[in-house]
């Protein structure tokens, strides 16, 4: 044969061949083979040829072990209801889908849903939820009839898609199958449909309902300027309690947790709730206390929160302001903070009214009680810029879990601030500046008014030291005043 017209593709390919057959006359042992044939397949194969030697392979060798199919149905046994797993284990599926190895594929797109709704279309008609390549909410997922691979702890699961889904697994896996896999499937469903959640913002009318609409704050973690530690310290808290269904159930206490937000005008306080609402992707419940007339009303509105969200009851000093800073006159009636002559808080009384009948009793204990066992995973969050005002009912250990203090802008928060506005991580300002801010309050809502001003950094940043130069010799001309 000349080999001069033999293409170089061919060529290289005998050449393979003819290596092969040699080296498998002289293969003495089972393992030897088992390594040539896994080498020729890689050399000789095309690779859809390939990929079906890999999965035939697989499959005889799951023979042999002994398999364990788990047959995950549609629907509940009795027909009537989806069956939960069923989708998590399609969503889960679609988010390991490459499109490039599988021979067909389910193409949907996502109608994005508002709300807590978990069961809220992933993946459309598929029941995928990853946006898996194509952006635009386009989900990839398996066809049925159509089969693919997962690895899970080094070892090898095949799922099957008809009817029902079926899952298999060496027999030997099974209990890693039932005790470590479903759940790691469904926490892993649970956490991308929570990162995927659409906002809303609820507020209270006086009528006793909730009233939603789009929540777009823009504030995350990386935008809040704060103290590094303080927020590492929130977020690894809210981490926590994500993870702690089961704890809680163990320990026997409501799965919810009680942030106190204090600090001065300002600092932030908004923006860390905003911040949290995003890191968690739970809806926001914003109760107005003034309007809310009574009790029941507050149970009402308290009870119909979905589990997955945030209630929060901004300053609440001013809330019980009637009590806590108000009186009672000689006929019994409230007076209003506001109409006291003297600026002495009153002594705080938890069972005092806020409206016509709602107290801050009524509404701890429908936090501890009734509102704590009604739902799950919920997250409650009183902000105030006077905590010494606050009725220690509400300071009680146990009662709001982390309290969180938002201060004036430290260099560090100043340092988030200038990046997130300029993306500067240095100056010829910034040692004066880092002094000056040691020396001076000022807000982080200030700063980032002064920030505001001109979008030419040098400019800014040259508007904000004046500022703080200025409140410096404010507080030095008032300390020299006083003395
Ligand atoms: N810590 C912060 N990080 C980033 N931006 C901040 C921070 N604090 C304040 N700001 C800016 O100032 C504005 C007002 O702040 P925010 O409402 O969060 O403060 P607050 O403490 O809740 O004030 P108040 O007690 O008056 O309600 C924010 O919209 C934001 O632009």
């Amino acid at each position: 044969m000349d080999l001069s017209t033999v293409p170089a593709s061919s060529l290289s390919y005998g050449k393979a061949v003819d290596a092969y057959k040699k080296a498998a006359a002289t293969a003495a042992t089972v393992t030897a083979y088992a390594v040539l044939a896994r080498g020729m397949a890689r050399e000789l194969l095309p690779d859809e040829l390939r990929d079906a030697a890999r999965w035939a392979a697989s499959f005889l060798l799951r023979g042999a072990a002994g398999a364990r199919a788990f047959v995950i149905r549609r629907y509940e046994d009795d027909g009537r209801g989806d069956n939960a797993l069923f989708k998590d284990a399609r969503a889960y599926l679609a988010t390991k889908v490459d499109p490039h190895a599988m021979p067909r594929l389910c193409l949907s797109r996502r109608r994005r849903r508002r709300g807590n709704d978990d069961d809220d279309g992933y993946g459309g008609a598929c029941g995928g939820h990853a946006d898996n390549g194509g952006g635009g909410g386009q989900v990839l997922s398996m066809e049925v009839g159509d089969s693919m691979d997962d690895v899970f702890e080094g070892a090898e699961g095949h799922y099957k898609e008809a009817a029902s889904l079926e899952l298999t697994f060496d027999a030997e896996h099974t209990d890693m199958v039932l005790g470590r896999y479903i759940p790691f499937i469904t926490a892993n469903v649970e956490e991308a449909r929570r990162r995927e959640r659409t906002l809303q913002i609820f507020s209270s009318d006086n009528g006793g309902s909730w009233h939603g609409s789009s929540y777009l704050h823009p504030a995350t973690f990386d935008t809040l300027a704060m103290e590094p530690v303080r927020k590492r310290s929130v977020v690894a808290d809210l981490d926590r309690f994500l993870k702690r269904k089961e704890y809680y159930r163990r320990i026997g206490k409501a799965w919810k947790r009680g942030y106190l937000l204090y600090g001065p005008p300002g600092t932030g306080k908004s923006s860390l709730v905003a911040a949290m609402t995003n890191y968690l992707r739970f809806n926001l419940y914003d109760l107005d206390l003034s309007n809310v007339n009574s009790n029941s009303t507050l149970q009402w509105l308290l009870t119909s929160m979905p589990d997955k969200s945030i209630l929060v009851v901004e300053d609440i000093d001013c809330c019980f302001s009637a009590r806590s800073r108000g009186g009672l006159d000689k006929s019994g009636v409230v007076q209003k903070a506001d109409e006291r002559t003297s600026d002495a808080p009153a002594p705080p009384n938890k069972d005092h009214l806020t409206g016509d009948g709602m107290t801050l009793s009524g509404l701890l204990n429908f936090v501890d009680g009734l509102w704590s066992t009604s739902g799950e995973e919920r997250i409650i969050i009183f902000t105030t810029n006077y905590k010494d005002r606050l009725d220690p009912a509400l300071l009680r250990p146990g009662r709001m879990d982390m309290h969180v203090y938002m201060g004036y802008c430290g260099w560090e928060a100043f340092k988030t601030l200038a990046e997130n506005y300029f993306l500067v991580d240095d100056h010829p300002l910034f040692p004066e500046m880092q002094k000056l801010l040691a020396e001076v309050e000022v807000t982080p809502a200030e700063v980032s008014e002064m920030l505001l001003r001109s979008e030419d950094v040098d400019v800014a940043l040259q508007g904000l030291t004046e500022f703080l130069r200025e409140k410096k010799q404010g507080k030095q001309t008032g300390e020299a005043g006083q003395a």
